[in-house]
């Protein structure tokens, strides 16, 4: 634990000393054209994009402070949970699911600093499955087939895997680099190939076809993390009309109660409040979880909820329903005979931080340790042109080769005792099972009328039994990858101490995989949906499908919030997608294009 612990005081030192001071170089105006609430992936782009028209002034307002040069080490992916960029949301109780985390609670972090989520996240790059947009035009969201999006997927991307760059899928001269880790571990060259025996093609999972295996594409720039503040704000620094400040909450989104007509935000920085105006547009991308918050102290949301906190209501609206995320198993673990896997103590060793610090290359170029993926369609698992509903997530260590990775998760520490403990001096990794579609959805409310009380979190994992039966068969999945050839060459175990909860329905058997499931509720973090697009006549819509909130003049929600249905991948890429496409509409709405 020494190096870890390490890196953890300064990761703590460094946010630490970075609160008191967040100055930023420029007076805010009284008045712009555009407000964006949220400097996350979708802000950051969004505030580039806007900027093109030299006559448009734009304030981009972030409640995070700056990234610091050590958030780029992709390794360190988890440990950014303990940082300040962290806004360190947890999920209600349940009985169902997370029930092996303390307090039957998840953890749910999400990034509070520039670059949003996308300095927190893995920087696993995926755009999801063609069907997935094709379902969403035909719910009624028109321009959003994939034909659609394709042009603004390969608009966002500098794609640097020779195989493919000149693929009709790609492109190579947009603002976010694309590409593989610059290392791999021998663990997970015998997975791809351990795939392989089982009949899986080696696939680029953004092109044409979604099913196969593949190491991960990932967003990552000479072997550093890409977030979207580097991509997108970094390079446009010098323009004039862009102002950005940090360290502000949007706390209210002003409209004119009569006309419905939205002209400015109130804001607090450094305890005082203040109001800034909008001549055009507010653009609300505070991500999934505070956007719907910011609507509903707005007072656009579900009435009944928002008048019980005295909120005066707007717009009665579905805002804060849909939640979708994406969940894994947790716990499977797998010891090895053989040293490929990764094991955080000796990850941040003499060899490896050279290699990194000198080349960028090592196994410190790994994102959070996670390495190659898999896409299957469990209901038509012969159609190379299906659409995922299972991935299995490889990653090289586990909850017993880092501690600190139960910390991540909120493992209870009696389970981590009994089930893990036993194990930490072997060599062991991990597979994530992970669910794709979910049919269960969950919802957002406020605890109070006041910004700064935290939303209470309902995700209802497994409220549909569906769910829970395709998340066990992808864990047998994941079982029978482990026991190909190219895995048993290398002495793959499954790791079976059971959880006593389960103990009971037998190691392995459905009923225990389905119980482990609902013990090791692992998010993805792919929270989606909350603040759903849809046409008129969709009562569930919150926003039309060009991102404008319905019966609210010059605002739109342009991030995760906006997926009708979550996508069959992670979520970054899709975000990336939607705030290209909102800013070519805002720019359409205007005139400018
Ligand atoms: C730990 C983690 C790992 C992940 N791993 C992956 C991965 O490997 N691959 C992948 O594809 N996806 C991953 N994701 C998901 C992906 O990063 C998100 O889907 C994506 O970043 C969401 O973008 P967004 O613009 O909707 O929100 P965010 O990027 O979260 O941005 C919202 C921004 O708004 C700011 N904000 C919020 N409220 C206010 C307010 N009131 N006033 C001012 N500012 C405010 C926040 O501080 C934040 O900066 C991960 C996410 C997390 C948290």
């Amino acid at each position: 634990q020494g190096i870890l612990e390490g890196v953890l005081t300064l990761l703590g030192e460094m946010s630490s000393q970075l609160i008191p001071d967040s100055t930023d170089e420029f007076t805010i105006l009284p008045e712009y054209d555009f407000i964006v609430v949220g400097a996350g992936t979708a802000g950051c782009v969004i505030a580039n994009r806007l900027t093109e028209n030299p006559k448009w002034k734009v304030l981009l307002i972030e409640a995070g402070y700056i990234e610091t040069p050590i958030m780029d080490f992709p390794i360190l992916a988890n440990y950014l949970q303990f940082t300040d960029a962290n806004w360190r949301f947890n999920t209600m109780p349940s009985q169902r699911y997370c029930m092996g985390m303390e307090n039957g609670q998840c953890n749910w972090p999400r990034g509070k600093v520039m670059g949003g989520s996308s300095v927190l996240n893995y920087m696993i790059y995926t755009r999801g499955n063609k069907k997935d947009y094709d379902n969403w035009a035909k719910l009624g969201n028109e321009g959003w087939t994939f034909d659609d999006v394709l042009p603004y997927f390969k608009k966002i991307e500098n794609f640097t895997i020779d195989e493919y760059k000149d693929s009709e899928y790609h492109n190579t001269d947009g603002y976010l680099n694309i590409g593989y880790a610059p290392y791999h571990t021998k663990l997970s060259e015998a997975l791809i190939e351990a795939n392989k025996e089982l009949g899986m093609k080696y696939v680029d999972y953004n092109g044409k076809s979604q099913i196969g295996v593949s190491y991960l594409q990932t967003s990552l720039k000479d072997g550093m993390r890409h977030s979207s503040n580097k991509a997108y704000i970094y390079p446009i620094k010098h323009r004039k009309n862009l102002h950005v400040i940090k360290m502000t909450m949007v706390k209210k989104i002003l409209i004119d109660p009569k006309t419905k007509q939205t002209y400015g935000v109130e804001i607090i920085k450094n305890g005082r409040s203040s109001t800034v105006l909008s001549r055009k547009e507010v653009i609300v991308s505070a991500g999934a979880i505070n956007s719907p918050q910011l609507l509903m102290l707005s007072g656009i949301g579900p009435k009944r909820h928002l008048q019980s906190l005295n909120i005066p209501v707007l717009k009665n609206s579905r805002v804060g329903f849909n939640l979708m995320d994406h969940i894994a198993v947790g716990g499977l673990t797998f010891t090895l005979e053989k040293p490929y896997s990764i094991n955080a103590d000796k990850m941040l060793e003499h060899n490896n931080l050279i290699d990194y610090l000198n080349y960028h290359k090592g196994p410190i170029s790994i994102p959070g340790g996670c390495e190659a993926l898999s896409f299957h369609d469990l209901t038509d698992p012969n159609n190379p042109d299906g659409h995922a509903n299972i991935e299995l997530l490889y990653v090289s260590g586990s909850i017993a080769s880092d501690s600190l990775l139960r910390k991540n998760f909120g493992i209870r520490e009696d389970l981590y005792q009994k089930i893990f403990k036993p194990i930490v001096d072997k060599h062991s990794f991990s597979i994530f099972p992970m669910l794709l579609l979910p049919k269960s959805k969950g919802r957002i409310m406020l605890s109070s009328a006041d910004y700064r009380g935290k939303p209470l979190i309902f995700p209802n994992y497994f409220s549909d039994p569906e769910d829970l039966k395709t998340i066990v068969e992808a864990t047998k999945l994941a079982i029978n990858v482990t026991q190909q050839p190219a895995m048993m060459k290398i002495g793959t175990k499954l790791h079976t101490i059971p959880i006593p909860e389960c103990e009971p329905l037998g190691f392995g058997t459905d009923e225990y995989l389905g119980c482990m499931a609902q013990h090791f509720t692992l998010t993805i973090y792919h929270l989606s949906g909350t603040c759903k697009m849809g046409p008129e006549t969709d009562k569930r819509a919150v926003v039309d499908p060009r991102l404008r909130v319905h019966g609210i003049k010059g605002l739109r929600v342009i991030d995760a919030s906006i997926m009708p249905e979550v996508i069959s991948g992670h979520t970054n890429a899709p975000v990336y997608m939607i705030a290209e496409k909102g800013s070519d509409m805002i720019k359409q709405d205007w005139g400018y294009i």
